[in-house]
């Protein structure tokens, strides 16, 4: 019987999900982060197995077929997944996982683990969100302007999720996501 929570963080690209998770972490290292496959290029400084497992799609499609996925979704032109037996090991042991996705994945979980809790993370404006995405610099100007596109479409879905938090204010939001994580574990 499984008996860890599962907690998913989705929310539009660039909004901060995966700054917020690291820091999360920082203050709950019992927490497991899923690692995600995907079938998009490693960007600078990301390494196989830690940021993602880096694949190509015929291997992605494998995964699919073989059930190794616990919930995938392409997303601006790649594929990206959950893979399934971590997630249910960590669960199985009595520890918590979070789970860094887009929608459709955040969505498709709803129906495998209908107790996940799923937080979804807004950005105080969409000017910001597009500030944002610009100022990381990890994206060509197309990609950038594919996943603000894919953004209003998510945004408009936010009200699916258990919670919803802006993150205007980095240690506001990381306090208003520690208080709904600390309700559940
Ligand atoms: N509250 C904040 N205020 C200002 N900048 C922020 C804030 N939160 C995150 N950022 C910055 O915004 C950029 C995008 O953040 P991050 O990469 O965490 O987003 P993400 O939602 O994980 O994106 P993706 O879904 O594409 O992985 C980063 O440069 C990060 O430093
Ligand atoms: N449905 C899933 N979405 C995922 C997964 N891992 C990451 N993501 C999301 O994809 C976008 C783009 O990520 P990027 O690293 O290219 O910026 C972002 O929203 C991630 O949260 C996954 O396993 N499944």
């Amino acid at each position: 019987m499984m008996s860890g929570q599962l907690i998913v963080i989705t929310g539009p690209s660039g909004v901060g999900k995966g700054t917020l998770v690291h820091k999360l972490l920082e203050r709950y290292p019992n927490l497991h982060l899923s690692v995600s496959a995907t079938t998009r290029l490693p960007r600078a400084g990301e390494i196989d197995g830690k940021d993602y497992y880096f694949v190509s799609k015929e291997v992605f499609g494998q995964m699919i077929q073989e059930e190794k996925l616990l919930e995938w979704a392409e997303f601006a032109g790649n594929c990206y997944g959950t893979p399934r037996i971590a997630v249910e090991e960590k669960l199985q042991q009595n520890i918590s996982v979070l789970l860094e996705i887009e929608i459709e994945g955040a969505k498709q979980i709803k129906q495998t683990f209908p107790k996940a809790f799923r937080i979804f993370i807004l950005p105080p404006s969409f000017d910001e969100l597009d500030h944002r995405l610009r100022q990381r610099g990890t994206e060509t100007e197309t990609a950038i302007l594919r996943r603000l596109e894919r953004a209003k479409e998510e945004i408009a879905l936010k009200e699916e999720f258990d919670r919803q938090i802006i993150n205007d204010d980095l240690e506001t939001a990381l306090t208003a996501l520690i208080k709904e994580i600390e309700s559940i574990i």
